[in-house]
């Protein structure tokens, strides 16, 4: 052994400088060629700067930014946003091989100062990590609330509450004005979730309580929607530049406070015997049953449960119905083609539509598919996690890279769709795709585990109050403005908002006594 090694040393010596220079190059590049074979492994994408990676490259609307990059880089691109690694999906031939042959990998989501200041420490549903405790939360809700018997149990509270949104619309009407649909839709959605939860009207005008839960609701759509610096440069997190976390902070102790009042409230009522019927009473009557894999219910996993549902139920829905509403205002025949469907399904003067009426209208449902393709609530989804390094289409995923399908772009793909930017209904007619996460042309509730736990509700709420909408009012424009030029316009926040609200005056179309 020893010869061997004086033989190397010897050789080695006895090198011309020209020789060891030689070699030294080799080497260099040797480990230059491994170093750039590991790089190309990762999805193409920008190469970003120092510290804030290619966070100014996504604009005041990430989603559209993005999709303009994937039209240079392909539909995997990797960038780093802040110093976190990203990857965007698409398309979806990609976003399937993500959500579906890897969905195990990415069923986790990264933390954010929403997660760790407004949602209990991502002790909700929402950012709780994959595991027995989300698991545990989700069947909850999906026996209480989702599932196909609960949510028939629910419909006459969804159909009274959306018989009060046609009320106060024919209020508006009679007084000669143009309504806010977004405003009035939000109220109605808020509040069928707040009778479910609480047996409460949460958004009612009236009462201190009702409206200072209205005014927290808003505040927090605004602050989920700020773009946190601390969220992608981690290390400056604690610096909190924007002052958003202690924004959230007091914002949460406010959310606490309410929900932990009417939880009180549902102790002593159900220690009386009179608890009421609603999902924050099925919560406590569970806290000692549900002690399975997923460990007791806790005051604070229901105050964060509580708070999830609101947040993720009630602008999603009254947007999309908006946006549904801006499109048929823009296209009239469409609109009378949902009207005479209503009108021959049920008439139009004997009484008012009801959930069970919705099967009989294909066309509508097609309208409310066509919408979500074209104005999906939420444009990248949530954001999921790679739980382990993986290979997607061929390349590498780094572990712990933040996944963003961007589902506003698959949808609107010229490569995808015919005419993707026209809203056509009719392409959904007579059509098996479906938009509940299983065609991945179409995810606006995402897919996998993680998919929407209200996909069913949400799509049945959307329905209704579309329906219900177009059954009972016509809809125009006020004076001066043409249904061509409504301002279509998306404003980026936690959903994905009209920039100019629609104002649309009602002109009623049932006998009075029907709107009671
Ligand atoms: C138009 C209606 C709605 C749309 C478009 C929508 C969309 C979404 C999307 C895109 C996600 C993320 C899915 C993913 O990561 O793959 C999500 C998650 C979620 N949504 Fe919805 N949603 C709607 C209505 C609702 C309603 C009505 C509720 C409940 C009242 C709800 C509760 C949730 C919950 C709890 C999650 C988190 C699921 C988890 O992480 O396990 N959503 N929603």
């Amino acid at each position: 052994m020893d010869s061997v090694l004086d033989l190397l040393q010897n050789s080695v010596t006895k090198l011309s400088l020209g020789q060891a220079l030689g070699l030294a190059f080799l080497a260099l590049g040797f480990f230059y060629v491994v170093k750039q074979s590991l790089r190309k492994r990762l999805p193409p994408g920008p190469s970003g700067w120092p510290l804030i990676g290619s966070l100014p490259l996504l604009g005041n609307v990430p989603h559209h930014s993005l999709f303009q990059l994937s039209k240079q880089y392909g539909p995997i691109m990797y960038l780093k946003l802040g110093t976190t690694d990203t990857v965007v999906v698409t398309s979806p031939k990609v976003a399937e091989a993500c959500l579906k042959v890897n969905d195990l990998n990415f069923s986790n989501r990264p933390g954010n100062a929403g997660a760790t200041y407004m949602a209990y420490d991502s002790n909700d549903l929402v950012w709780a990590p994959y595991g027995p405790r989300w698991r545990m939360l989700r069947k909850v809700c999906n026996i209480h609330l989702f599932a196909g018997k609960a949510l028939d149990d629910l419909q006459p509270v969804r159909e009274t509450e959306v018989g009060m949104l046609l009320k106060s619309i024919l209020d508006h009407e009679r007084q000669g004005k143009a309504v806010n649909l977004g405003e009035l839709l939000n109220v109605c959605t808020a509040n069928v979730l707040g009778q479910i939860m609480l047996s409460k009207r949460v958004f009612e005008s009236q009462g201190a309580k009702a409206s200072e839960f209205r005014e927290m609701v808003v505040e927090l759509m605004v602050l989920a929607g700020v773009f946190n610096i601390g969220d992608f440069v981690p290390s400056l997190a604690w610096m909190d530049l924007q002052g958003v976390q202690k924004k959230m902070k007091k914002l949460h102790s406010r959310f606490d406070d309410f929900f932990g009042r009417i939880l009180e409230e549902h102790k002593v009522a159900a220690r009386n015997g009179g608890g009421k019927k609603d999902f924050l009473s099925v919560l406590l009557a569970l806290r000692n049953d549900a002690d399975g894999e997923g460990g007791k219910l806790t005051d604070t996993d229901m105050k964060a449960l509580l708070l999830d549902l609101f947040t993720a139920g009630t602008d999603t829905s009254a947007s999309t119905v908006e946006w549904a509403m801006s499109e048929l205002i823009r296209h009239p025949k469409m609109m009378k083609k949902c009207q005479q469907e209503v009108e021959s399904a049920i008439g139009q003067d004997r009484r008012r539509l009801k959930e069970s009426d919705i099967q009989k209208l294909p066309y509508l449902q097609a309208v409310v598919k066509e919408t979500f393709r074209l104005h999906p609530s939420t444009p990248l989804l949530l954001p999921r996690l790679a739980g382990e390094a993986c290979e997607v289409e061929g390349y590498y995923i780094p572990k712990n890279a933040r996944l963003l399908v961007n589902t506003w772009g698959i949808q609107r793909d010229p490569d995808v769709w015919e005419r993707p930017l026209e809203f056509d209904p009719d392409r959904f007619v007579g059509s098996t795709v479906d938009v509940r996460g299983t065609d991945f042309q179409v995810i606006p509730f995402g897919a996998g585990r993680r998919i929407c736990a209200g996909v069913s509700m949400g799509i049945r709420m959307v329905q209704l109050m579309l329906a219900s909408l177009l059954h009972s009012f016509d809809w125009s424009l006020p004076e001066g403005q043409q249904p061509e030029n409504l301002d279509m316009a998306e404003a980026y926040g936690l959903t994905l908002q009209k920039a100019v609200p629609l104002l649309a005056v009602p002109a009623a179309r049932l006998p009075h006594h029907l709107y009671k």
